[in-house]
């Protein structure tokens, strides 16, 4: 079965709790590699893009996770890598953001796609345009633009036609990318699932079964190629969600919980897991 015909599902009503996949982790951690979408997973979704409240231990807690798996976490986001990066600081880990427009990889190396000219035109365009409509929020994300109408929903419609014109004139190189109440122009060569198969190529995640964990439409093209090797996904759904990953948590709170616990065993001096991460 070709991956974008793998069926989808409501995840509340026929997935299987993802914290029993997690708590397995703890034994076998030299099998594990993980992959932690942001917004709406590791932290809670707020009114604005630059809203959002990392919870003070939460840095801490993914450290601790990523020594215990061997370096082998990596953050997959929508977010541009610097912001990114700084959410999380002092600690950096490998990452891929703008939906997989930008890749560093556990060696630090980084993979970008340039942005042209007309993209920087087509940016302007889209910033004036958004003007008109109060509430409309506008994130430069450098090779991405996003179109946020949290705050003035009214104007879903209206944002929706201007940006597929935009993407008309944006050309085959870009596309159209839904997420909660955002629109975003992004490359269209990237995509969360093949970032995803790039860390699994690369040490330390080579080898290693992949759990991807994510709440929203781009998490689902990692999901996909989390399936398709054997490893798990998890949707973060508070509410019915179609979906391709097999397993459920409520809430990025309740991810946060299990994450805590499972860093925290991981650092207690007796604990033979934590000897063996680097
Ligand atoms: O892939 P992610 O890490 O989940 O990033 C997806 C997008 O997240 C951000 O937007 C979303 O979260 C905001 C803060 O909670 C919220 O206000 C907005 O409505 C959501 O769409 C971010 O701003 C985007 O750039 C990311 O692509």
């Amino acid at each position: 079965m070709a991956h974008d015909q793998e069926p989808q599902h409501d995840v509340r009503k026929s997935a299987s709790s993802g914290a029993g996949i997690l708590s397995g982790i703890g034994a076998e951690p030299q099998k594990w590699a993980l992959f932690l979408d942001i917004d709406g997973t590791l932290v809670d979704i707020a009114d604005t893009p630059d809203e959002i409240v990392v919870p003070p231990e939460l840095p801490k807690h993914l450290d601790q996770l990523s020594r215990l798996l061997g370096g082998a976490l990596a953050l997959v986001t929508g977010r541009a890598l610097p912001y990114a990066d700084r959410l999380f600081s002092p600690h950096q880990f490998p990452i891929a953001g703008l939906h997989g427009a930008e890749r560093r990889s556990a060696a630090g190396t980084v993979d970008r796609v340039e942005p042209s000219g007309a993209f920087e035109e087509l940016k302007t365009t889209i910033a004036g345009q958004a003007r008109q409509w109060p509430g409309i929020l506008i994130e430069d994300k450098g090779l991405a633009i996003a179109a946020h109408y949290r705050q003035a929903p009214e104007y879903q419609q209206a944002v929706e036609a201007m940006m597929t014109h935009c993407l008309d004139l944006s050309g085959p190189d870009f596309t159209l990318q839904r997420g909660k109440m955002v629109l975003e122009i992004r490359p269209a060569r990237a995509s969360k699932g093949e970032a995803l198969k790039a860390f699994l190529s690369e040490p330390p995640f080579v080898g290693r079964m992949p759990i991807a964990i994510g709440d929203d439409v781009t998490d689902e093209a990692m999901f996909r190629v989390a399936n398709e090797v054997g490893g798990h996904s998890i949707r973060i759904a508070e509410t019915a969600a179609e979906t391709v990953a097999t397993s459920v948590l409520a809430s990025a709170a309740e991810l946060r919980a299990i994450l805590a616990t499972l860093g925290a065993a991981s650092s207690q001096p007796d604990n033979s897991s934590g000897k063996e991460a680097s």
